[in-house]
């Protein structure tokens, strides 16, 4: 019998999107600016599955030198719950951060909300202000902010929902007013208060790749890639880690075709004829994953190289919003004309 080998690399696409930038996230950044010199510190979430991926330096240049607390979000859809491989994951963001607090959240986890809290109190009462401490929980969209919100709510003050969720991104379209989480006792010294805002997307992703890791995480709206190509990353991503997953539909493949052919007959989703609804199907797969049910994992690779890479990243001036729409310019040129048919003479 021969053994399963993944691909080793999937196929670059240039012709995707390479930007999902809309006016309410420039207007959450114009908004973000205006409020900075009322806030004390700032809270930035980022994906825990794509952990360099969703990284936007627009908030490090929209933000400047604020305090920052960075919570990696969704920690529960990026590990296996064996524990060791999380353990790892954990210490080398840390290396990767320091000295920036960092934590870990799944937002059904009060040791996790508790954890936060308790960095937030600490840093508050560190503060010793008249009033407390007012915070912005700041992200990419859909990354979990709302949610957060709502979960440091909920432990920290015993309240109800303040934040409207959802699984799409764009939610959270306005800087809302800032919500207790903390309750600083009859002094109101350290009294924190939080504010949501809405996602931002980063202006310009250069690579594809990312672009197909954002989208997979649910950052950027399901109908602006096509749901074919990102059942697709997500099956190479799968292989690489664990080709089982899907046993039930059919045996380790890269052919994404034959995958989503088994699983839209075994789960019904034919057209009429019978014919298998492939759009539809890819959806669903991938709906699948984010839902913690085809495995969970990183899509990001932590390795020697890929952390260099990022720190130059960090290094590097930021692309300014005009660089990044001409950037983004230029690459819809480029698409164009590369799906322009050739003259044959
Ligand atoms: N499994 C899991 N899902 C989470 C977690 N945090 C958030 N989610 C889910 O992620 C989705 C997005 O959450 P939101 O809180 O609405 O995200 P947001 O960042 O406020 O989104 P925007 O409105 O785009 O800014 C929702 O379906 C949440 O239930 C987590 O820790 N674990």
């Amino acid at each position: 019998m021969s053994t399963f080998v993944p691909r080793a690399a999937f196929p670059v696409l240039d012709s995707l999107p390479r930007s999902y930038y809309l006016g309410h996230h420039a207007a959450g950044v114009a908004k973000m600016r205006t409020l900075l010199n009322q806030i004390d510190f700032v809270v930035e979430c980022r994906d825990y599955r794509i952990p360099l991926t969703s990284r936007n330096p627009l908030f490090e240049e929209v933000l400047a030198d604020r305090k920052r607390i960075i919570v990696y979000t969704k920690r529960d859809l990026g590990s296996d719950g064996s524990g060791q491989e999380n353990a790892k994951t954990i210490e080398q963001l840390r290396k990767l951060h320091s000295p920036t607090p960092l934590c870990f959240s799944d937002f059904r986890s009060t040791r996790d909300i508790r954890h936060i809290l308790n960095l937030m109190r600490d840093l508050s009462e560190a503060r010793q202000a008249l009033t407390g401490s007012h915070c912005m929980v700041v992200g990419m969209p859909n990354v979990g902010k709302s949610t957060l919100l709502n979960a440091l709510r909920q432990t920290g003050v015993h309240k109800g929902k303040a934040a409207q969720t959802g699984a799409q991104p764009g939610v959270t379209r306005k800087i809302g007013t800032g919500v207790k989480i903390i309750d600083g006792g009859p002094t109101n010294q350290s009294d924190v208060y939080l504010l949501d805002t809405p996602g931002v997307f980063i202006p310009y992703v250069p690579d594809a790749d990312a672009m197909l890791k954002l989208a997979l995480c649910g950052s950027v709206k399901d109908n602006i890639l096509p749901p074919f190509t990102l059942a697709d990353y997500l099956l190479y991503h799968i292989n690489i880690h664990d080709p089982t997953v899907y046993s039930e539909y059919h045996g380790p493949t890269n052919d994404v075709d034959q995958l989503l052919d088994a699983m839209a007959r075994k789960t019904g989703r034919l057209q009429k004829g019978g014919t298998p609804d492939v759009e539809g199907t890819a959806m669903w797969m991938v709906q699948r994953w984010r839902n913690g049910h085809l495995g969970r994992f990183l899509l990001d690779e932590l390795t020697e190289d890929s952390f260099a890479r990022h720190v130059e990243s960090v290094a590097a001036r930021p692309m300014s919003l005009s660089q990044a729409k001409k950037a983004g310019k230029e690459a819809l040129r480029a698409r164009a004309r590369a799906v322009k048919p050739v003259d044959v003479a």
